[in-house]
């Protein structure tokens, strides 16, 4: 959400890999934000200029960054090159995305932007929480709902990571995921529309409770980084051994799929092209000898248009008919223009 220490998160995580000698690889997705408090290698505002964007498509801030986005999306292929080229010697590649969930989780670009991601690297989602703004079991529930819906809809190794723990403590958080009954005394006290929500929705989380990843953190102090880490390899392995096959065997379909239409689109090309042989029925192979036999593509192709010598002699058509009429009718008659001419010649040497 909106103020919950994303930017401040990432920098601390970039900090912490620095300090372990093994630098990151950073990129900023956001091209609204102002400052950031790192220098990423990859930024999106280098890309796109988002209030340009929003002048001349006349977008609000929420369109703006959604086309800025788009517009980004299609540059994906050269962002996986540079981090392919990178991978030596970055073991960790950090990603910091726009916070509003329908600009990045739920468009069109954001989507394409994680499935790429995750198709060729290790990808984990960090979900970060301002735990100071959570101790409302409302506001709790609202930031579960969101870290849920991410979780649903990249299907990807997911932790939660409670920031802001130098101002609160998060094991109250952790307490109302692992205890309903303390979760519904807390609720209980406000007889709200929402509080009724909210008692019934955490009856449905409790299953994502269950598999979630937690870990308190303060991107101010510092504090939380061993036990981040041990969740970002543990989750790491998750992916191989979950997400990289699943992710492999749909490549794997998509491959099938695609050449199986392949194989479909060839299959209905041979048979529109026996269909014009069928016409044709007689064919001449490339020796001039006429063959019966039904002809592949190739050889209808390239016998089109040879000249058969005795279609030429045989030929039978109305034109050619109608020239040796006229020649018949034109022998005899030059015929007796020349015996005319003879008699008249013979006539004027008489006389
Ligand atoms: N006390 C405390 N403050 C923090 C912590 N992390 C971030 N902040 C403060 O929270 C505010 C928001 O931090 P950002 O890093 O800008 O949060 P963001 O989620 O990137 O914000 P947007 O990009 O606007 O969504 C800043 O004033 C930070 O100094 C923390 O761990 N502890």
């Amino acid at each position: 959400m909106a103020g919950a220490g994303k930017s401040s998160f990432i920098q601390r995580v970039a900090a912490y890999l620095h300090s372990q000698r093994t630098p990151p690889y950073v990129i900023n997705l956001d091209p609204a934000v102002r400052d950031l408090p790192f220098r990423p290698n990859i930024d999106i505002r280098d890309t796109v200029n988002y209030k340009e964007v929003m002048k001349q498509y006349r977008l609000g801030p929420n369109g703006g960054i959604v086309t800025a986005l788009n517009l980004f999306a299609t540059r994906i292929d050269q962002v996986m090159k540079f981090i392919e080229k990178r991978q030596e010697d970055c073991g960790f590649v950090l990603i910091d995305t726009p916070g509003q969930i329908e600009v990045f989780t739920w468009s069109a670009s954001g989507t394409i932007i994680t499935e790429a991601l995750a198709s060729t690297f290790s990808t984990v989602i960090i979900y970060v929480m301002d735990t100071s703004r959570s101790t409302n079991p409302v506001t709790f529930m609202s930031n579960m709902l969101y870290a849920c819906s991410i979780l649903y809809k990249t299907k990807l190794p997911f932790i939660v990571a409670m920031n802001k723990t130098d101002i609160i403590d998060h094991s109250f958080a952790v307490e109302w995921m692992k205890d309903f009954e303390s979760f519904q005394d807390t609720v209980n006290r406000e007889t709200t529309f929402a509080s009724n929500l909210t008692r019934s929705l955490s009856l449905v989380l409790e299953e994502f409770y269950s598999h979630l990843r937690v870990v308190g953190v303060s991107a101010v102090t510092g504090s939380g980084m061993d036990e981040l880490f041990s969740h970002i390899n543990d989750a790491a392995a998750e992916y191989e051994s979950e997400y990289r096959p699943h992710y492999e065997q749909l490549l794997r379909e998509q491959e099938e799929t695609h050449s199986k239409e392949r194989a479909e689109q060839l299959e209905r090309l041979h048979s529109d092209l026996r269909n014009v042989a069928v016409d044709s029925r007689t064919l001449h192979t490339s020796d001039g000898n006429v063959s019966d036999a039904e002809p592949g593509p190739s050889g209808l192709i390239l016998t089109r248009g040879i000249a058969d010598p005795e279609d030429d002699s045989n030929s039978d058509t109305d034109t050619d008919d109608h020239q040796k009429t006229e020649e018949s009718r034109e022998e005899p008659a030059f015929h007796s223009y020349l015996e005319e001419r003879k008699r008249r010649l013979q006539l004027r040497s008489n006389q």
